[in-house]
């Protein structure tokens, strides 16, 4: 799909830019609630669903109802919603590899047709969810048996990148839904990793899950490799891997050469990027948790966002209002970051899942005709949950030097009501509170006040009062549904897909590819035999060959003076003859 002209000439960018220009520094939102008492309604949507609404108030951002429609303009002028037709309806919108963007169908409980190259892809997403149905039956009823007649207690999970962080997170976000084997997850190829992970495992009742869309990504082909080799050391019979092994993968024929027997192959497609696949057969760790109808439930839970995103006016949808105003803040106020605090620790992932989610969706500097932009995409991502984060790196979101906006999360509900609720209030207090804090601010005033009350001296008010000041005005989403649900987890999530969606859309970027981390893998496969090889290397940079010199003198015991002397070699060996 060819890009558009560039963003920074779009008037409703140019209307944004000047509005910012001549009166963002005027904006204060506690001047704003203020004067209009019915800024909460009219900054904030619900959305209502199978287990409770979902709140999204926005009302604390440093915006005002023209700013609001200027960021409305500017989603218009981008045609976000005929991007988000063109991506629902299947066309090849990820252009630099030719291919589709249809994790919505994964989860199109509907059953509409959905058309891939003239291919109705539901039939094979349904027969998939149908496969895993049986499988995951299977497993939980204890009817799938291990070599030695045991059914399955544990399942690990050997995946890295899209085909972890999803199921992980997901996991222990559901971790009060468990009613299959624990779940368990290998993705560093630090053989810490697998080693302490197996370690309190028995092979007997443990199924490994492996993973992986292109079944080629080195981390988890060498730790499925070295799982399996565990196991046979037990096993002592390539014939039980069958009952132990299977996999998730778009690559039957790697599958098969690794030894995986197709009919434990649950497919998927290369439709499906993967930092979307969780709703796919990648999602099998998760259904085997928390069984198939939970896992349907979190389907549900996602078509109810992508219906609420296709449906709703762009004044009044969610993903695309989050999106604007990530947009306001990264290009015309600078911020560089925005955080996602939920206060629930079942999320404690969540903020990790997302740091992909987006930032290897958006961190792209070149637009879809293939310019350098000349303003920022992508923000980092990155975040805690509350209200450990408020003990830790708070301080600078309330007094530091840079503009952290920040989505807050909660549920109404708490799952595990400790002393009779007590610390779900706490928990609520704390989110209230600091969302206000940071908006309200204490002013120079508010805290002379409060020291002279306490009977400071005059010298020490004017030392000490200065650094109790909070300048506020600092602006923050709050986000509360009624309990953190399969159902409702499942609409968080494409929630924050559809947000980053519609971000890259306005960035004329292509979110669906990811060529940046390619680089570094191709390095790390040529220096792997330079790393034993007895050569010194003298083929990169004097620093890439230092270390790489310096880590084979550590490594096979040689002295400090072979040190020096594959230094002085690889400077030889560098210098033209
Ligand atoms: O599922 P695969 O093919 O093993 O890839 C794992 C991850 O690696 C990446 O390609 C990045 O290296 C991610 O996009 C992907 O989620």
């Amino acid at each position: 799909m060819a890009g558009r002209e560039f963003l920074t000439q779009d008037p409703a960018w140019k209307s944004l830019k000047s509005f910012y220009d001549s009166n963002a520094k005027s904006l204060k939102m506690l001047q704003l609630f203020k004067e209009d008492p019915r800024r909460f309604e009219k900054f904030s949507v619900s959305l209502d669903g199978k287990d409770g609404a979902l709140l999204v108030d926005f009302s604390k951002n440093l915006i005002n109802d023209e700013v609001f429609q200027l960021l409305i303009n500017l989603l218009k002028s981008a045609q976000v919603e005929k991007m988000r037709d063109a991506m629902f309806a299947g066309e090849k919108i990820n252009f630099t590899e030719d291919r589709a963007v249809l994790h919505t169908a994964l989860r199109n409980r509907a059953n509409t047709p959905i058309y891939v190259e003239g291919k109705d892809v539901m039939p094979d997403v349904n027969a998939v969810l149908k496969h895993m149905r049986e499988f995951t039956d299977k497993v939980r009823n204890g009817s799938w048996l291990g070599y030695t007649g045991k059914p399955i207690t544990d399942c690990v999970n050997i995946g890295i990148g899209g085909s972890d962080l999803g199921p992980v997170m997901v996991t222990e976000a559901l971790k009060k839904y468990q009613c299959g084997p624990t779940s368990h997850f290998v993705s560093n190829v630090d053989g810490t990793h697998l080693a302490e992970t197996v370690k309190k495992l028995n092979p007997e009742t443990t199924l490994f899950i492996i993973a992986s869309k292109t079944f080629t990504t080195q981390e988890t082909i060498t730790n499925a490799l070295s799982a399996k080799q565990w196991f046979l050391q037990y096993a002592k019979d390539e014939a039980a891997v069958s009952k132990h092994f299977v996999a998730l993968s778009t690559n039957g024929p790697k599958v098969k050469e690794f030894g995986i027997d197709e009919a434990n192959m649950f497919e998927f497609w290369d439709w499906v990027g993967g930092r979307y696949s969780l709703w796919s057969a990648i999602g099998l760790s998760i259904a085997l948790m928390i069984g198939m109808d939970n896992f349907e439930q979190l389907l549900e839970g996602a078509h109810h966002l992508d219906k609420h995103f296709l449906e709703a006016p762009v004044e009044k949808n969610i993903p695309m209002i989050l999106a604007a105003l990530g947009i306001w803040y990264s290009n015309f106020y600078g911020a560089q970051s925005y955080t996602i605090l939920p206060y629930d620790q079942y999320l404690h992932r969540f903020p990790a899942y997302f740091q992909q989610g987006d930032m290897e969706s958006n961190g792209k500097y070149i637009t879809r005709s293939g310019q350098r932009v000349d303003y920022s995409t992508g923000p980092v991502a990155w975040g805690e949950p509350g209200t450990n984060g408020q003990h830790a790196f708070y301080q600078l979101i309330h007094q530091g030097t840079n503009l952290i906006p920040c989505d807050f999360l909660i549920p109404v509900e708490t799952q595990n009501p400790v002393q009779n609720g007590l610390h779900h209030q706490i928990l609520l207090s704390n989110f209230l509170a600091q969302t206000e804090a940071l908006m309200r601010g204490k002013t120079l005033e508010e805290v002379e006040k409060e020291l002279r009350d306490s009977g400071m001296s005059e010298s020490q008010i004017k030392l000490i009062a200065p650094h109790k000041v909070f300048e506020g005005n600092r602006p923050s989403n709050s986000i509360v549904f009624q309990k953190l649900t399969p159902f409702t987890l499942g609409t968080l999530i494409a929630m924050y897909e559809m947000k980053i969606f519609v971000q890259g859309i306005v960035w004329d970027i292509n979110s669906f590819d990811q060529w940046g981390v390619e680089l570094g893998k191709v390095l790390a496969k040529a220096i792997l035999p330079e790393l034993t090889s007895p050569n010194v290397i003298a083929s990169h940079d004097s620093s890439t060959n230092g270390l790489i010199n310096y880590i084979k003198t550590l490594r096979y015991g040689l002295t400090h003076r072979n040190h020096d002397y594959f230094c002085n070699q690889a400077q030889c060996l560098a210098q033209p003859s």
